[in-house]
Parts: C-alpha cells; structure tokens; sequence
C-alpha cells in the first residue's frame, strides 16, 4: 500500500476526506499537525458522539491507497482543486509490509486485577500465579481489562465474591463484568448494553470463558439484583440513577465506575435520593463509587 500525506486547515478537512474517499482511498486518517508541540490542541467528545469538530486548527490526512498509480493520481487530480489552497501535500511513500496482527497482539499483554486474578488474551499463556483468569481479545466492545475503571470493577468483584447472587451487569460492553461475576461465583447474570455489538461480544466472550449468562438490550434488566455493576461515564450514570437504584436488591451493592475524581460530588448528589454513594477505590484519576441499598 501507499500512504499519501498532506496538510490541511480545519475547514478543509471534511472536504477532503470526501474527495480522497471518491479517489480511491482505502482508509482516511486526521490528526493534529501540532501534536507532541506546545501548539497541540486537545479535542475530547463523547464516545458514540460525532468528533466535535472535524479536525484540528493545521490537520495531517494520511490516505492509503492499494498502489503507487492511484496515489499518484489523487496527488495530480487534488492538488489542481480549488478547495486544495491553503493545502500542501506532506508526501507519498509505500507502507512497509508488517504482521499486523502481531504487531496488535503484542501490545496486549496479560493484566493483573488481583496476584491472582488475571484477564489473559488468548495468544499468552496464563502466568503462573494466577488462580482465576478471563480469556479475552481486544474486539468492538470496550472492556479488555487495560482500563483503570474496568479493573476496579473486577478488584471489588474478586474482593467481595458474589456467590450465588444475581447480578446485574448494565453498560457490559465486551461481557468482561459479567463474566468477571459468574467466575466470582455468582449464580445468575445478566449483561445489557444499548450496543448490539456489545450484546454478541459478551454473548461470545462468555462462550470462549465456559461462562453462562444472558445478555441482551438495556430491556433484558428485571426484577431485582443483589449487586447491579455500572461501568459507564458520569452523564448517563446520573440520568439512570433511579432505573439503577431500582434494580438493585434491599441490602444489595450497587458499583458505579467511569468516574473522575472531581466528579465524585455531583454524583453523590444524583444519587442522593436513592443511595448513599462513598468512594470506595482510586487509580489513575478514576473512582469506585459504591452503596449499600
Ligand atoms: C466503558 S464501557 C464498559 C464496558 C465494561 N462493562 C467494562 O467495565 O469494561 C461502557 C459501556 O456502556 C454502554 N452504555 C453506554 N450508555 C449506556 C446506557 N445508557 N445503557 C446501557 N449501556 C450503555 C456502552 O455501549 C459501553 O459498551
């Protein structure tokens, strides 16, 4: 493949893409120009949410293409655009061939929740310590144990056990709560997510780790649970503070993560009328907040 760069204004970037996609181009990227300088800019936006902005103040498009003639054609054909001043084009070089697979699979190492509690791609093998493992593989849904929220889920499962209750995972993305729960002995287990990609993850996760479980869309939730785990973000776990709070049992535990630190208050205070929440474990700028209903 060929890789074509070039450097554009923020107001070209869309554009761009479009034009680079009706030549051909297999796959188009945007970055910022300035990253790694005292000029880069951060441009945060919601997961599942449009980018909220199409690019940065100076974008670098990377464009690959399947040869070296289509890349030159898109070369000549851009650059005689109106729409390409104020463009430039960076370059164009072949992409070196690589076992991309590999090269994917060994940045995924095992992750150690607890010494003896690991969650283990399946091309490693477990490490010698560990007494309970998940097997799982990076995939579509979020959730490969790498993420500071998800490990404090599993800390506090492999800390309190769950045996024989049931529980509900809500926002279960690749299942790893979930199953998570049924290693640590729960007795039933429900998985939901408004994502359908996360509902068949899970299903097949919870598969590949002899698990059983159901898993379904956020309506697949009934009756109550004695633990109700949420690993989401601080806006939707306050908007479902009640449906949350309802599902779980009298006495039950509820564990809430994708929280930042300073957020810790604003949703104490959304879950006031329901729950009691306390910050009940800390890594990296997120917190567990949990409560005892
Ligand atoms: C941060 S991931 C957590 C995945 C996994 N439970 C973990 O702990 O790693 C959040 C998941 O919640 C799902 N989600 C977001 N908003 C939701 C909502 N309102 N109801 C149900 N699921 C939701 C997303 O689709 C995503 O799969």
């Amino acid at each position: 493949m060929f890789e074509l760069s070039l450097l554009c204004p923020e107001d070209r970037v869309e554009t761009l893409s479009d034009a680079l996609d009706a030549l051909d181009a297999l796959s188009v990227s945007v970055e910022d120009a300035d990253a790694q300088t005292d000029a880069e800019q951060a441009l945060f936006g919601e997961p599942g949410m449009p980018p909220p902005k199409d690019g940065w103040q100076r974008s670098r498009m990377l464009a690959l293409f399947a040869t070296e003639s289509l890349a030159l054609e898109a070369r000549t054909l851009l650059t005689a655009q109106d729409f390409f001043a104020d463009c430039r084009i960076l370059g164009l070089a072949p992409v070196p061939e690589q076992d991309w697979v590999r090269l994917t699979q060994s940045q995924f190492d095992p992750v150690e929740i607890t010494p003896e509690f690991w969650i283990v791609p399946t091309w490693h093998e477990p490490p010698a310590q560990a007494r309970q493992i998940i097997r799982l593989d990076p995939g579509l849904a979020f959730g490969t144990g790498t993420h500071p929220t998800t490990r404090m889920c599993l800390r506090w499962i492999a800390r309190h056990g769950l045996a024989g209750q049931r529980v509900l995972d809500y926002g279960c993305g690749s299942g790893i709560l979930a199953i998570g729960a049924a290693k640590y002995g729960a007795a039933d287990v429900d998985a939901v997510d408004i994502d359908e990609a996360a509902v068949q993850s899970t299903v097949l996760n919870a598969q590949a780790n002899g698990v059983t479980l159901r898993s379904g869309l956020p309506d697949q939730a009934s009756g109550t649970y004695q633990t109700v785990l949420a690993n989401i973000l601080a806006t939707p776990l306050k908007v479902l503070a009640p449906l949350l709070c309802a599902r779980v049992a009298p006495g039950g535990s509820l564990v809430l993560a994708g929280i930042l630190e300073r957020q810790a208050e604003e949703l104490q205070a959304a879950y006031a009328p329901h729950a009691r929440l306390v910050v009940a474990d800390r890594e990296d700028g997120w917190i567990l907040m949990t409560a005892v209903l």
